[in-house]
């Protein structure tokens, strides 16, 4: 059972490798309920194999990861039911319309499909796509359908969203519109999200922080201390100071 005052994730001590290449380093940090988390790292620091091991793509091996405290090696079924994920790549049917990727969502989850109709609705009129419900998805721009994608994942009341950089490669208003759909759910429903992105713009100063690095978490808390860890005026600094690299973009 979940337990309801648990952190919405609890990643322990978790380290992997790829066959000859070790990727993540004991890895530990949560994301409390209702909190906003962006995990900061460029490409190849290990954001998507990280994600893969919470999802259980791949077995954790080493380390501990509980989603509201089910621990996910051996209550996996019903951990993964309290998470919503939007991965890297696309993964609706851009030939069925936008009612019906979503009917499908609710059977994948065991949901009946005959009650789910208003859910849809509100999901779709959350995302700005209600008039669009019988489209078909390969009709909407880029920015849309990421936005279903993320009305998708939360489809079900999962308490923890995880989103593996849905907003590369839109432009800057698609993007803020996303973010703030994200962060409105997780004010208002109390869901607890891990946003993983190489963007320094998508951070703000009261959002929690994991700086991922070369696989090893290179500082984990507010946005705020990371700037005064690094004696940074801002993210882009402090993400050059304390990883020494030049740039996250
Ligand atoms: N299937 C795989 N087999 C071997 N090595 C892999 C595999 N997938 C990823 N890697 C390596 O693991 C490291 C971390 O990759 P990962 O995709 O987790 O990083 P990332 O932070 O998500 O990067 P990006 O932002 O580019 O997606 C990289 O060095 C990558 O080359």
């Amino acid at each position: 059972m979940s337990e309801p005052d648990a952190p919405a994730l609890d990643v322990s001590g978790v380290s992997f490798a790829y066959p000859r290449r070790p990727v993540l380093d004991d890895i530990s940090f949560q994301v409390p309920a209702g909190v906003f988390c962006v995990l900061l790292g460029v490409n190849g620091a290990g954001k998507t194999t990280l994600f893969s091991l919470i999802t259980r793509l791949f077995l954790c091996r080493a380390g501990c990861i509980r989603i509201l405290g089910q621990d996910l090696a051996r209550d996996g079924h019903r951990a993964l039911a309290d998470l919503g994920v939007v991965f890297q790549q696309l993964t609706l049917d851009l030939d069925l319309s936008l009612r019906q990727n979503l009917l499908y969502h609710c059977a994948l989850h065991g949901l009946d499909p005959g009650t789910m109709g208003p859910r849809i609705r509100e999901a779709l009129a959350g995302a700005g796509l209600a008039e669009r419900a019988g489209d078909k998805v390969r009709q909407l721009s880029g920015g849309q359908r990421r936005r279903l994608e993320l009305a998708r994942a939360l489809l079900h009341g999962p308490r923890l969203l995880l989103a593996d950089e849905p907003t590369v490669g839109l432009d800057v208003r698609s993007r803020q519109a996303i973010i703030e759909q994200v962060r409105e759910t997780c004010r208002l429903q109390g869901v607890g999200v891990l946003w993983a992105t190489h963007l320094v713009d998508e951070v703000r100063p009261e959002d929690s922080v994991l700086l991922l690095h070369r696989g090893r978490l290179l500082y984990r808390g507010t946005a705020r201390g990371m700037l005064e860890a690094a004696g940074a005026e801002n993210v882009r600094e402090a993400f050059a100071r304390l990883t020494g690299e030049r740039e996250a973009a």
